[in-house]
């Protein structure tokens, strides 16, 4: 298993141990508790765990939508995803009349554990992290999952393989800031992991200018943080009158912790007034970030997908494809406008396995295009008639499509950050 070291150079005993990537000492052993884990949950249908969770989602949902149609479909629908299977994926019978989801003779109604599965080592659930404690990634974990335990990691991967390998329960991780726009690594990593998207949280994000007790503006030569934070208060920074060098470092507390760790009287850190508190540091200034309604977005991701339902606002997140190019845009959002599903977000990034795409005319030359992914995210659930619909239209437009989860939208009280 992973091994969990103590934090770097760090004086402050938390008690809370960093997932590090340095410390995957034993690839194949990893491997091996993945492969034997896969087996032991196989259905005898030839298709592994991971196979099956990615599928589930789009692939219930759109069959039990066409529960009349032939054999031929349901076969068609299951290569929505890449897998070529005969199963039966009959998982969410929905009533048509209702647009909800309904229990059969054979399945026990569901209820709130079902949606949202307890952790099978006791009650406390366990929720990885990029960053150290005090980072805002970790008062995601907390407003997500109250009374978790939540798990530092050292990268974005290394949360994602936390929660692979049953390390954790369940990841946070940052999509998307409201003035920094999207942090398009965990757009990569969703597409090359299994995980599903199971929840999202929006956090509100208050930044402050922390330096060692004593240390006042004038002495400092530069700031550091997580780059995001440094684009969300590229402006303030500036009226401060903080000309100084920015430099980027992992996470927002792990900057606070390295002033302080090496006892640095030159430089400041932007971080939360948590981090501020946990490594002993003085906050300058106080929500400096360059608009006072600062969101980031983060989305909490689990091994199984949950049962999507109607009776609340569902978001669902998809990404897609096309080998012939972008041109299919245009038909995959017509899918959602026709039924009146709003987009939420858009985002593309480029298609790793086939970046360019070369059309040869003798007469003009060669055009290079550049291929993407798409990601959208639409407000509905997978459990409505409407999206089932929608997605059966995408994937006849799509070379390669997967639903990265269904999940209910946060819909909490706009809270603006403390002091605005
Ligand atoms: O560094 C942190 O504290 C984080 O949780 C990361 C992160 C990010 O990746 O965007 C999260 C929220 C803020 O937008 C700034 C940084």
């Amino acid at each position: 298993m992973q091994s969990l070291t103590p934090p770097s150079s760090s004086s402050y005993n938390l008690n809370k141990p960093v997932i590090r990537t340095r410390n995957r000492q034993q690839p194949s052993r990893i491997l091996c508790m993945y492969r034997s884990d896969s087996v032991h949950f196989s259905n005898g249908i030839g298709l592994s765990r991971a196979d099956w969770q990615s599928s589930c989602a789009i692939l219930s949902s759109k069959v039990v939508s066409q529960e009349q149609s032939s054999d031929k479909s349901a076969d068609h629908v299951a290569a929505v995803n890449g897998h070529k299977t005969s199963i039966d994926l009959n998982l969410v019978p929905i009533d048509q009349a209702n647009n909800k989801p309904q229990p059969t003779p054979s399945q026990k109604p569901l209820t709130i554990t079902d949606l949202s599965p307890a952790p099978m080592h006791g009650s406390q659930l366990r929720v990885a992290y990029q960053g150290v404690p005090g980072a805002y990634s970790e008062a995601a974990a907390g407003k997500a999952y109250p009374n978790c335990e939540a798990i530092p990691c050292d990268q974005f991967e290394v949360a994602f393989q936390a929660v692979e390998l049953w390390i954790a329960d369940r990841a946070v991780l940052p999509v998307e800031n409201s003035l920094g726009g999207s942090i398009h690594r965990n757009y990569d990593l969703l597409l090359r992991h299994r995980l599903h998207i199971v929840g999202e949280v929006q956090l509100p994000v208050h930044h402050c200018l922390l330096a060692l007790p004593g240390v006042r503006k004038e002495y400092l030569s530069r700031v550091i943080s997580h780059p995001q934070a440094l684009a969300q208060c590229e402006l303030t920074l500036t009226k401060l009158g903080l000309n100084v060098a920015r430099e980027a470092v992992d996470d927002t507390a792990g900057a606070a912790e390295y002033i302080a760790a090496n006892n640095l009287r030159d430089t400041a850190a932007i971080a939360s007034a948590r981090a501020a508190e946990l490594y002993g540091m003085q906050i300058l200034a106080d929500g400096i970030q360059d608009d006072s309604s600062n969101v980031t977005r983060f989305v909490m991701l689990a091994r199984e997908p949950i049962i999507p339902r109607t009776d609340r606002p569902f978001k669902t997140s998809i990404v897609f494809a096309h080998d012939k190019g972008t041109s299919v845009l245009f038909k995959v959002l017509s899918a959602f406008a026709f039924r009146n599903i709003s987009l939420t977000k858009i985002e593309s990034r480029p298609h790793r396995n086939r970046p360019i795409r070369l059309v040869d005319d003798a007469n003009v030359g060669t055009a290079k295009h550049f291929e993407y992914m798409f990601y959208v995210d639409f407000e509905a659930s997978m459990a409505d008639v409407r999206a089932q619909n929608a997605l059966a239209e995408v994937q006849e437009f799509t070379s390669f499509l997967r639903v990265l989860g269904s999940y209910p939208m946060d819909m909490t009280p706009w809270c603006p950050s403390r002091g605005d």
